[in-house]
């Protein structure tokens, strides 16, 4: 065990150490990496004293092309493993204009074109807040003036109601009255005018889905779809 007061000094990086001469060589080595600014040779090009990882790297072939910018000389060393195999993988265009663009044959498509999603400003007092409070205190929504909303209605009386005062639609087989919606649709008058008078419900998963409609126009609920006529 040692004592307290006993302090054993060493001694690091003496002069004529072996590890010192090394580390001066290196540094040295360090001092010769230079960026390259200077301008290019006459033919265009130029020198390159050669990067460690240039024309092999393990079993993977490098390119490098050369050209200059004004008084700046640069290199491009594609080392894209994508070069070497053929087929779908990738391959490598090279410009004339000297640089190695690398470019994937083989790209991800998305799975389905998106659709343009376009909401419209909706007009003072026409929010969908504005819709639910209407919802809760409007008394007849619907226009059912007594009748039951759970009447099957054929398509040819859908067709029918194609007026300001009653604008049908079938949504996943049920008849609204679309309506009293028409300014409040997000997606503005035109879009839904699209569903008056027809089954809407492709045009509706199209733009949206996940709208909850059911709730949304339940008050606006005419009857069901008679698939029979
Ligand atoms: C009863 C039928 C419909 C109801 C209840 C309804 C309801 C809605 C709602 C709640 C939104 C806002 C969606 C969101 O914020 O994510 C919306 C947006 C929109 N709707 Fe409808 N919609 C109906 C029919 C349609 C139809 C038939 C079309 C097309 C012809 C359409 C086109 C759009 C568009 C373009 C938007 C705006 C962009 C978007 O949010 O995706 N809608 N609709």
């Amino acid at each position: 065990m040692a004592n307290d007061d006993d302090f054993t000094f060493c001694q690091v990086g003496a002069p004529d150490n072996q590890d010192y001469v090394n580390a001066q060589k290196i540094a040295q080595d360090i001092s010769e990496i230079r960026i390259k600014d200077e301008p290019s040779n006459n033919d265009g090009t130029s020198q390159s004293n050669g990067a460690p990882w240039e024309g092999k790297l393990g079993n993977i072939t490098t390119s490098k092309k050369q050209g200059t910018v004004g008084s700046l000389s640069f290199t491009v060393i594609d080392t894209s493993p994508g070069k070497q195999a053929s087929g779908t993988s990738g391959q490598v265009a090279s410009k004339d204009d000297g640089f190695s663009v690398p470019t994937y044959q083989k790209q991800i498509k998305p799975a389905r074109k998106p659709v343009a999603r376009a909401k419209v400003p909706y007009e003072k007092g026409y929010s969908q807040m504005d819709w639910l409070k209407l919802t809760r205190t409007h008394p007849d929504l619907a226009g059912l003036k007594g009748q039951s909303n759970r009447r099957l209605i054929s398509i040819d009386e859908v067709k029918e109601h194609q007026n300001a005062e009653a604008m049908w639609t079938v949504l996943k087989g049920h008849v609204y009255n679309i309506t009293p919606y028409m300014k409040f649709h997000p997606g503005g008058v035109d879009m839904l005018m699209k569903a008056v008078g027809k089954d809407c419900t492709a045009l509706f998963n199209k733009y949206h889905a996940w709208v909850n409609a059911e709730v949304l126009m339940e008050k606006c609920l005419v009857g069901i779809l008679d698939h029979s006529k």
